[in-house]
């Protein structure tokens, strides 16, 4: 009797919540933006908070989301609502789109609320003055020049990996390895020398963390939400450690050189500065006012961001080149060119990247055709006119950059793999390539990631050759594309090295 009347209030509770639901969304289907009046986009909202989330998390799995996003905007046209992860979402296609979602102030970036508990207050979830100093810090750590010091260091990571993970084997799951490669340089970057007793430590829980980013935010263990959120407590509390480590170092410094002209001074110019140096060192001057935890935070933050994403553009890099052996032997020469002027143990140079340029042109290609990063979620803070239409404030906008990187109309033959696109990009129409995003929260680590990738694929093109195992492997996206067996291969040293 008792389980019949709880069953009664929950169905009565229910349909109340769903009433409700609906009646907002009513209100909603006509308001007025300024001084106009604007309907709704075309579409539907499926069932109240699930709406269309199981069946673009399906599409997004079997790596059909293009398709997916294709048969809306066929059926709805290129703005269209549907309701995804408990949020009413405009769904926008093509480049004018990419430009509004990428440059409207009344748009600002939306993080999953599992990131937002695992990151806290890094760089991907905050908004306003915070954001402000500490993307103006990270543009600054991570600027050309600076970037141009930290060759040395990828020069050195990318060959201790090589050697550690490759050399020798006959089969090499590219990407396990390619994660730890890009784990490994950029932690040689933000902890200077300590960076290798950091990573052997926390490899796994920096993964655990990554895998957990878009999982459902229930604090259970054995979830990927749960571990997510106890490696995220652990690498915390390792970067903590470390953090206090440099902050007693920087008093030491400061109290050694008064006024702060000398050894203070070259830090900020200095790429053997460790992130957290250099973040004490803006705020003794003054850019900032982030505290230690803080600063913890965003290092979290630019770790989770730089290394998932570059190791999926090395996989699939390295992938295409199994499959595509003329551009393979443009970029073997291009390489042993680099390769012959060194010699075999001379490190390669800032020069030497530079004139990567038909090997970037071929990581730009795999950028289009496989973009790590499928697409962006933005939040409206106000009612928004767009092509005629009403995005009410708290609604959220989001644009699949599949869209215009396989749209014929800017990429001939899309599904062509030919680096020669890129010869000039100034043929490329605006906002239909943006891999790094684009506006004000454009990747700030563009530069970073194309000087590691030319380094990586350098070592691995003039030292070995290698054959899928499973030629047309499966992939899926979890959210970043996930070769489903880790993309084997078979690996030999190359018989004839340019040294
Ligand atoms: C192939 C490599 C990479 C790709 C494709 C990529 C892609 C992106 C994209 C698309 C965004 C913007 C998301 C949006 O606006 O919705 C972004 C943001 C970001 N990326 Fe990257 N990224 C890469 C490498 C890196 C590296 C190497 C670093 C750090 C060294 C990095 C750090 C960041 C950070 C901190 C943000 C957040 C910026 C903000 O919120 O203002 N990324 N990335």
């Amino acid at each position: 009797m008792a389980f019949i009347v709880l069953l009664a209030a929950a169905a009565a509770a229910i349909a109340l919540v769903l009433h409700h639901l609906l009646s907002a969304q009513k209100k909603r289907s006509s308001r007025s933006a300024g001084s106009t009046s604007y309907s709704l986009p075309p579409g539907d909202l499926g069932v109240p908070v699930i709406g269309q989330t199981f069946s673009l998390l399906h599409a997004l799995r079997s790596n059909t989301d293009d398709q997916w996003f294709r048969a809306r905007i066929k059926r709805y046209g290129p703005v269209s609502k549907m309701s995804v992860l408990g949020s009413p979402t405009v769904l926008l296609a093509g480049t004018e789109a990419n430009h509004f979602i990428f440059t409207n102030q009344g748009l600002i970036l939306t993080q999953t609320r599992a990131l937002r508990s695992l990151l806290r207050r890094s760089i991907l979830t905050l908004t306003g003055d915070d954001l402000k100093q500490v993307r103006s810090a990270l543009q600054g750590y991570l600027r050309p020049e600076m970037v141009r010091g930290y060759v040395g260091k990828m020069d050195a990571e990318v060959r201790r990996q090589l050697k550690l993970n490759w050399v020798g084997r006959s089969t090499v799951n590219v990407l396990p390895m390619a994660r730890s490669l890009t784990l490994g340089v950029i932690c040689s970057v933000v902890f200077g020398e300590e960076a290798a007793a950091i990573v052997d430590a926390l490899a796994t829980d920096f993964q655990q963390l990554g895998d957990a980013i878009l999982s459902f935010p229930v604090n259970i263990p054995f979830t990927r939400f749960g571990k997510g959120m106890r490696s995220s407590a652990k690498i915390r509390e390792a970067i903590t450690k470390f953090a206090r480590k440099k902050e007693e170092e920087y008093s030491l410094l400061l109290s050694q050189d008064e006024g702060c002209t000398t050894a203070t001074a070259t830090a900020t110019t200095s790429a053997a500065t460790d992130f957290v140096t250099y973040m004490l060192l803006l705020r003794s001057r003054g850019a900032h006012s982030l505290s230690l935890a803080d600063i913890v935070d965003n290092v979290m933050g630019i770790v989770i961001g730089a290394h998932g994403t570059t190791s999926t553009l090395i996989t699939f890099m390295v992938r295409h080149l199994a499959n595509e052996p003329d551009v393979l032997a443009k970029i073997t020469q291009e390489q042993d060119e680099i390769a012959g002027r060194n010699g075999r143990d001379g490190a390669l140079t800032w020069e030497d990247v530079s004139s990567m340029k038909y090997t970037w042109r071929a990581a730009l290609e795999t950028l289009r055709t496989v973009p790590p990063v499928f697409g962006s979620f933005r939040t409206a803070t106000k009612d928004i006119e767009y092509q005629g239409y009403l995005i009410p404030k708290g609604w959220k906008v989001f644009a699949s950059q599949s869209i215009t990187h396989m749209d014929p109309r800017f990429f001939a033959e899309p599904t062509k793999f030919d680096p020669s696109r890129f010869e000039k990009r100034s043929s490329i129409p605006p906002y239909s390539f943006l891999p790094f995003g684009g506006g004000p929260r454009m990747c700030p680590g563009t530069e970073f990631s194309r000087v590691e990738t030319m380094v990586a694929m350098h070592y691995l093109v003039t030292r070995f050759r290698w054959k899928l195992r499973f030629e047309d492997e499966a992939y899926n996206k979890d959210p970043k594309p996930t070769p489903v067996f880790g993309c084997p291969v078979e690996l030999e040293l190359r018989k004839t090295p340019a040294i």
